[in-house]
């Protein structure tokens, strides 16, 4: 028997109820999903279809009701929150609409810091934000603070910062959903480049068609069930 791949994310049989005064929502109602190392992947769903909910589940951030998340190939559903907080920063890098950045900190400060929470040392951790900054075309950016960005540069930041742990798994929630469009592409661009370059699988809820079609597959959600797009 030829041996079971190990994907960098799989979802089996995710169950997710919110309870309505006496009775329940089920938003999500048996989603399978598996998302191999390296592969791209864009979740596109009507608002309100469940996709945040989908991945702060996929991200350890919220339990499932039912189901089982394999981060890396281990089952994290009944694990003890300390546990899965080391897994999700070992292996997770999030990406939010709002670039959620630290005010106080220059650019490569906040790409930095994740780095240092994780014991690399402080010349280590500016050594890689800056080549990932600089990837990203910031090199001239560095000591910026995010007030001092753009929106498209803040959320440049938010992706090096989100890969600054070579996370195995990247889960984007509307990353340029607070974009104009021209700058959107931008970001997406550099986005879809580094996903490419470091080999993370990716998981990316988006509203765009055009930018889904740049990844190597399109998902839904239809009753509660993920369903492959073409
Ligand atoms: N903590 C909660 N308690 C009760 N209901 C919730 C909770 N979180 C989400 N919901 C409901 O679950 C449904 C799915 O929400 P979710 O945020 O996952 O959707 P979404 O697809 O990400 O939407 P959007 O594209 O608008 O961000 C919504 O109807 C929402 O009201």
């Amino acid at each position: 028997m030829p041996p079971r791949p190990t994907y960098a994310l799989a979802l089996a049989g995710v169950v997710r109820r919110y309870s309505e005064g006496e009775s329940a929502l089920e938003i999500l109602r048996g989603v399978d999903l598996a998302i191999s190392q390296g592969q791209s992947v864009a979740l596109v769903a009507p608002s309100g279809s469940g996709k945040s909910t989908l991945l702060h589940i996929a991200g350890l951030l919220e339990h499932s009701d039912e189901g089982e998340v394999f981060i890396a190939g281990r089952p994290t559903a009944r694990l003890a929150d300390a546990e899965r907080t080391r897994i999700r920063r070992q292996h997770i890098g999030f990406i939010y609409q709002f670039h959620h950045l630290l005010g106080e900190f220059s650019a490569l400060e906040n790409v930095a810091m994740p780095q240092m929470i994780r014991g690399l040392s402080h010349k280590e951790a500016n050594a890689r934000a800056k080549d990932l900054l600089t990837y990203l075309g910031l090199a001239a950016r560095l000591t910026h603070r995010p007030s001092e960005l753009s929106g498209g540069e803040q959320q440049r930041v938010a992706i090096a910062r989100a890969l600054a742990n070579a996370p195995r798994l990247l889960l984007a929630d509307e990353p340029t959903g607070n974009l104009d469009p021209k700058t959107s592409d931008h970001v997406f661009g550099a986005l879809t480049e580094l996903v490419q370059a470091t080999g993370v699988a990716a998981l990316i809820a988006t509203h765009n068609l055009e930018l889904a079609g740049r990844m190597d597959r399109r998902v839904t959600l239809r009753d509660g069930k993920l369903v492959e797009l073409a």
